[in-house]
């Protein structure tokens, strides 16, 4: 069984993982990077090799590797760093699992494969199911990301039942729009102590309104100190605050998203952010362009809950 650990709640950033100019991972940045988002951004949790982390883009070891150093370099600094073994292959998804259990990691995640997919939910179930079972002892996650994986089975279906299949299971990180399908995950789970973690962080606001127990997102890396000022409004039920934050956020991710959003941006808007550099993203994914770049800056230097580092 799972350990009966703090459930996870609050902001959770999806880690970038910071490459080279020559496209290797730059692991003395790492360090730096957790201080970054606990004493700048107010965020404790993170999500390690997933969609922003290029998780799939990576090879085992390299998984491994970075699974680590989040690990060692956020002991004693952050409350839970979950990571994302979510593979095609059962084989490689089991032994990254045993890995992160090795490690100290506090809970996995996992996608629906997505190349040969399952096509209903007993064999998406039976998929997890494996994988969980590789590392008894964490909590695990089901990171729904249909128009990622082109999986489409509906969350709220998916759960039906899990915890009978899959006794570790400890929660789900949404990363779609259907908030009817959000909603009805919660409101059909509402007596068990799962994690409903919402993962697109320009609607967080109505998913809070929904149910959600916290959120799992890119933005959280440098919108990590404006996305918590909405929680605590949300929190006291001064909902015209939080709305005003929402609007704030949502202000400047539609910027982005007009002007051609993605993992790369999230890399380039983070350097400009924090001032860390994370290097371009791997390929198939091209860096940010230069004009992308510029305009941010300027964007950001427009806004007052964001700085901008030269
Ligand atoms: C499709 C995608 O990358 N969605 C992001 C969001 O944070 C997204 O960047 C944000 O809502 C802006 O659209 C996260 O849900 C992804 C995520 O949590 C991850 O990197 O694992």
């Amino acid at each position: 069984m799972a350990s009966p650990k703090k459930r996870l709640q609050g902001l959770v950033a999806a880690t970038i993982t910071p490459m080279t100019e020559h496209g290797e991972i730059n692991f003395s940045v790492i360090g730096q990077y957790v201080d970054y988002l606990v004493e700048k951004q107010g965020v404790k949790n993170i999500f390690v090799n997933g969609t922003t982390g290029e998780g799939l883009s990576l090879s085992v070891s390299e998984r491994r590797q970075v699974a680590e150093a989040w690990v060692t370099k956020g002991r004693n600094k952050l409350d839970q760093v979950v990571i994302h073994v979510g593979a095609l292959s059962l084989k490689e998804s089991q032994e990254l699992a045993r890995h992160a259990a090795e490690i100290g990691a506090d809970g996995i995640a996992v996608i629906a494969p997505f190349f040969l997919k399952p096509w209903n939910k007993d064999v998406l179930i039976n998929f997890l199911r494996e994988v969980a079972a590789a590392a008894p002892a964490l909590p695990f996650y089901y990171y729904h990301v249909p128009a990622l994986t082109g999986v489409k089975i509906r969350a709220e279906e998916l759960l039906d039942g899990i915890q009978e299949k899959i006794p570790t299971f400890q929660g789900l990180k949404f990363s779609d729009t259907d908030l009817l399908d959000f909603g009805q995950c919660v409101d059909q789970h509402r007596q068990r102590q799962f994690a409903f973690l919402f993962g697109v962080d320009e609607q967080l606001l109505s998913a809070l309104v929904m149910g959600a127990t916290g959120a799992v997102g890119s933005t959280y890396n440098y919108l990590g100190k404006k996305t918590n000022q909405m929680l605590e409004a949300f929190e006291r039920k001064d909902f015209s605050s939080a709305l005003n934050c929402q609007f704030c956020i949502q202000r400047f991710i539609n910027f982005v998203i007009k002007l051609g959003f993605g993992v790369s941006q999230t890399k380039a808007i983070m350097t400009l952010v924090s001032g860390i550099p994370m290097g371009p993203p791997r390929l198939p994914l091209q860096k940010a362009s230069r004009e992308f770049t510029d305009n941010v800056k300027a964007k950001l230097k427009s806004l007052d809950f964001l700085s901008c580092t030269d």
